[in-house]
């Protein structure tokens, strides 16, 4: 206990500001005192390099060695083909006017901005003869099948059985249809 009359914190005090001299951080000292100078200087010194960063493992060098880029007109096409598949495969059983025409539309711009023009104009050509047809997500997929063969037999490539079109591409694989579009299955008015 602190003798009366005395600051009762003052042992700490003295504790602290033997603490300070010891660092040679004394109240009165001026900040370009000699003293402090090794204490700034060691502050403000660049911090030391990093030691070099081990080799990435051998899966990962692997996959940096795979090209990205530039892709070709065949992986763009694949690319494009699977998203345009997998969302025929996602899209409403019953789709609100709004994603009838979604679809119509992304089936357009598509023939404006696909990145080869000679795909674009000739899908333009398909578009133009073979109308989407976007009524349910049965009609969408095997429209979309149906003009992914024209394109298939253009390039002379084989044509695919439509039948087998929803093996092929099937909805999503996602826990508890979390990937179902909003309302997308449920039988709901047009909107
Ligand atoms: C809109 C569009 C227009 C294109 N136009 C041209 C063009 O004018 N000239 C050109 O050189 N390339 C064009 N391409 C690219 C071309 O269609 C192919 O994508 C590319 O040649 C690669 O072919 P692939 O043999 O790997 O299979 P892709 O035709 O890309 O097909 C990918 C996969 O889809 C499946 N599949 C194939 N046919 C069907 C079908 N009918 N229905 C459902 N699934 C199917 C198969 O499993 C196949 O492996 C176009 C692509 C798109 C998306």
């Amino acid at each position: 206990m602190a003798p009366s009359g005395s600051n009762p914190l003052g042992p700490v005090f003295q504790t602290v500001a033997a603490f300070s001299r010891r660092l040679l951080i004394a109240p009165d000292t001026a900040p370009d005192d000699h003293r402090l100078r090794p204490l700034l200087s060691l502050s403000l010194s660049p911090p030391a390099p990093l030691p070099p960063a081990p080799p990435p493992p051998p899966e990962v060098l692997k996959q940096m060695d795979t090209k990205v880029a530039p892709l070709t007109k065949e992986e763009v096409g694949r690319a494009t083909w699977m998203l345009l598949h997998t969302i025929a495969a996602q899209f409403p059983d019953e789709p609100t006017r709004q994603q009838k025409r979604d679809a119509k539309e992304l089936m357009a711009l598509l023939s404006r901005i696909y990145p080869c023009k000679e795909c674009a104009d000739h899908f333009k050509e398909v578009l133009k003869a073979n109308p989407v047809q976007a009524g349910s997500q049965a009609e969408f997929s095997q429209w979309l099948c149906y003009v992914h063969n024209v394109v298939n037999r253009s390039l002379g490539k084989t044509i695919f059985p439509c039948q087998r079109v929803n093996a092929r591409w099937g909805k999503l694989d996602c826990p508890d249809r979390a990937c179902d579009l909003e309302g997308s299955n449920d039988i709901v008015p047009n909107r």
